[in-house]
């Protein structure tokens, strides 16, 4: 997950986790690893010592603002107006702090970085109020730390929102929140966006980070899955809407693969220590193997972008000529100079050269010993025809240009049909290890069937010598390569548009007409439908699908109504969950929303059950003719009577404080007061950017405590939730039962063990 600027509960004492303090006992030298690149001549002589010394600075912190396109301009125009005409020419024991700044290459300003000192952060004022904030949106998402290089791939997709994408090694999640953000870039009136994402991870455990990084973005397009990349199976998918079988097949593929890491030495010292030759050599194979699948499942004219964090031509430029050579014309590296045009970069190696683990330089496949050939592939030296390849419009990212970690990423374009096997220059070992992972469907299935019943995993599984990578890799469960699998996930099954609970919700919400009734689900077979869900009408045409028990969905769909078990009097007890209320919305009959002023959402905020005696006068008769149950509150600053009185608590703003746009959030109303929907994050959040205090609701309900929840995912939980940072919170009305909804089972497993705090 993109770090995020939260605090953690049960987190180890801050000084374990200071990760400055581990720093300074790192020796920021390896005599290897500088032979290594000095020998990659990935750049000049006069250059070499200014790189060097910047990949022993501390990484600047950065942030993206998230979410839908007017509520990110919201926010950056917060932190801009705000905090940073505040927090210029700050000074604490004699440190100067750089201000937050825009990423001069991210589109819209949406991008920061800022380098500050953590005593600065602790003792300036206005630092800590801006860390407040800061800590503030990252709980409800808002904010998003995440590497700035690590938001590269995502712009280089040029995703449009009716894409269908596919993130194949997706966990924790930054980019494909990123991905998410840009397949509903564009705020469509009454649409549920034709776009759809499939993230995948083959870590069952790290799949949950990814449902915890995205869940708050709400989007009916998400797909976690949970398979090997270089698997991922075909699938035939049922009509659509307009009865056409359209392909499993994808726009947009962004495979950011598992690689050796050694451009994150700025965030992990600790490769300073661990960097050995040997670190690209298993990984090579895999990466080419999952690339490949990639290639296989993109549309012809579709983009495909390779990304690593790493600077080894073996793991970088060597794959990406191997792919190019495999497809034999039918892919073309992409020149994307003018994209990012502010973003600096180096281009790609033509020539580099290939180590064994003694760090002996080898200069061909052909020179390797007997005994070390297992180790090696023909595609991992440069190819006699890597001057015909373009390899130059591969981006390489180095620290000392601007101030970031480093990268790698290469942008393809399907111009035809791939068709495999075509090994290219691979040997006979190689072959066989990709047609094991790269041959047609049947085979594929039955690799997912018999990985999934716990049989030896084949993938890499090349013709080698006893005792060799490939030999042992190829011997590895999948549980060792990936982790302990997931329990059988429970299935996906659609309400028909007339079932009596849909019709029911319907008419009390009073949903027009255009809105797909056909796309709402359940999980729980056999119950009555607790919790249900909305998704896409391309999501449902793949969960439709008559293959659909060969992918591994672990997640998908956006909480819309849940069923209060309660002796209230209703009309409806179904309310509407804040996950889905943005959409909803669109759709939903005026008659159920409420317009408020600022007053009636500060009184919802600052008690937790307001009675209606205690809203301001002149709303009572209308909170008292609202029948019972949930209804949205809608407040709209533009209408607010007294916008423009200053707000005492944010200077040079007006009394709504920083929100520009309407807010819609669920209330329930019960006999005599009132209770909204929000959990403690939310609560804070909205307060915080209206400038006023809130009280936290005394009936949340903490996600991890649910009982049957935690259970029935308990391996996965138990994983997740040890390095779990915030127990999720729901907040119920106030005469209901807390929902236990299949989904909150997420609840109990998320977390992230990358999060980390400021
Ligand atoms: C570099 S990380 C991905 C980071 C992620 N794209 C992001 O931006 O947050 C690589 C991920 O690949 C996953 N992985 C490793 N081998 C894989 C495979 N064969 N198929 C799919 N995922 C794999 C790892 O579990 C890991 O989460």
């Amino acid at each position: 997950m993109g770090r995020r600027f939260s605090k953690r509960k049960n987190a180890p004492p801050r000084k374990e986790r200071d990760p400055n303090a581990s720093y300074v006992e790192v020796i920021k030298e390896n005599a290897q690893m500088e032979e290594y690149y000095k020998a990659q001549k990935i750049m000049s002589e006069e250059e070499w010592p200014v790189f060097w010394g910047h990949l022993k600075v501390t990484l600047p912190t950065t942030f993206r603002i998230t979410g839908t396109r007017s509520h990110a301009v919201e926010i950056r125009d917060t932190v801009k107006n705000a905090f940073v005409p505040h927090l210029s020419n700050i000074s604490v024991d004699g440190v100067v702090a750089n201000p937050p700044r825009p990423l001069a290459w991210y589109p819209d300003e949406l991008g920061w970085h800022f380098d500050v000192p953590r005593t600065l952060l602790k003792k300036s004022p206005e630092y800590a109020k801006f860390h407040q904030f800061l800590v503030a949106e990252t709980e409800v998402g808002n904010i998003s730390r995440q590497e700035a290089v690590s938001m590269i791939p995502p712009l280089l997709l040029d995703i449009q929102p009716q894409h269908w994408v596919m993130d194949m090694c997706a966990a924790p999640g930054s980019k494909t929140a990123q991905i998410i953000e840009m397949v509903h870039a564009v705020e469509q009136h009454k649409v549920v966006p034709g776009g759809l994402i499939l993230a995948n991870d083959a870590d069952y455990r790290r799949s949950h980070m990814l449902i915890h990084q995205t869940k708050r973005l709400q989007s009916p397009c998400l797909m976690v899955t949970n398979h090997d990349a270089s698997m991922m199976p075909s699938l035939t998918l049922a009509p659509n809407k307009a009865g056409e079988v359209v392909p499993f097949e994808f726009d947009r593929v962004l495979a950011d693969v598992p690689c050796s890491g050694d451009a994150t030495l700025r965030k992990n010292p600790m490769v300073w220590n661990s960097w050995t030759h040997g670190g690209a050599m298993g990984l090579h194979q895999t990466q080419v193997n999952i690339l490949q699948r990639g290639v296989q499942m993109l549309k012809v004219g579709g983009r495909i972008v390779y990304s690593t964090c790493s600077f080894n031509p073996m793991e970088n430029e060597a794959v990406v000529a191997e792919m190019l050579n495999r497809a034999n014309g039918t892919l073309e590296l992409v020149d994307v100079t003018n994209e990012l045009p502010l973003l600096k970069r180096r281009p790609g190696l033509s020539d580099w050269k290939v180590f064994t683990k003694e760090g002996q330089q080898v200069d061909k496949f052909e020179d390797v010993p007997t005994d070390a050939k297992g180790k090696f592939f023909p595609s991992m030296w440069p190819p006699e025809n890597a001057g015909e390849l373009h390899l130059e419009r591969c981006l390489r990212i180095y620290p000392h240009l601007q101030d970031t970690g480093g990268f790698f990423v290469a942008v393809f374009k399907k111009t035809a049909p791939y068709v495999v096997p075509n090994p290219g220059r691979a040997a006979a070992a190689a072959e066989k290890a990709a047609s094991a992972s790269t041959s047609e469907n049947k085979e594929q299935n039955a690799e997912e069937d018999t990985t999934t019943t716990g049989d030896k995993h084949k993938l890499d599984t090349a013709a080698g010598e006893e005792g060799s990578e490939p030999v042992k890799k190829a011997r590895m469960t999948r549980a060792e390569r990936f982790g302990a699998p997931g329990p059988k996930e429970e299935p996906f099954l659609f309400l028909d548009a007339n079932n009596t609970d849909v019709e029911l919700f319907s008419k009390f919400y009073g949903l027009d007409e255009d809105f797909p009734k056909d796309q709402f689900l359940v999980r729980s077979e056999g119950e009555k439908n607790k919790t249900i869900y909305i998704v896409s009408e391309a999501v449902k045409s793949i969960l439709k699908s008559n293959d659909i028990h060969r992918l591994k969905v672990v997640n998908t769909g956006v909480r819309t109504f849940i069923r209060q078990d309660s002796n209230s009097p209703a009309d409806c007890t179904f309310r509407i969950h804040n996950e889905g209320i943005a959409m909803m919305r669109q759709f939903v009959s005026d008659a159920r929303v409420m317009a408020v002023q600022l007053e009636e959402v500060i009184t919802l905020l600052q008690s937790p059950y307001p009675k209606i005696t205690e809203f301001p006068e002149a709303v009572q008769e209308r909170l008292t003719a609202l029948p019972t149950g949930c209804c949205i509150f809608e407040f709209d600053p533009a209408l607010e009577k007294d916008k423009d009185k200053p707000n005492p608590r944010w200077e040079g703003q007006g009394l709504t404080g920083f929100v520009k746009g309407k807010l819609v959030f669920p209330v329930w109303k019960a006999q005599v007061s009132f209770n909204m929907l929000l959990n403690k994050q939310e609560r804070r959040s909205l307060a915080m950017r209206l400038g006023v205090d809130c009280v936290d609701s005394p009936h949340v309900v903490e996600g991890g405590a649910k009982g049957t929840a935690a259970k029935a995912k308990a391996a996965a939980a138990e994983a997740a939730a040890s390095a779990s940072a915030s127990a999720s919170e729901d907040a119920t009305p106030e005469d209901a039962t807390p929902e236990d909804s299949p989904m909150a089972e997420d609840d109990a497993a998320e977390g992230s063990e990358e999060e980390e705090s400021l």
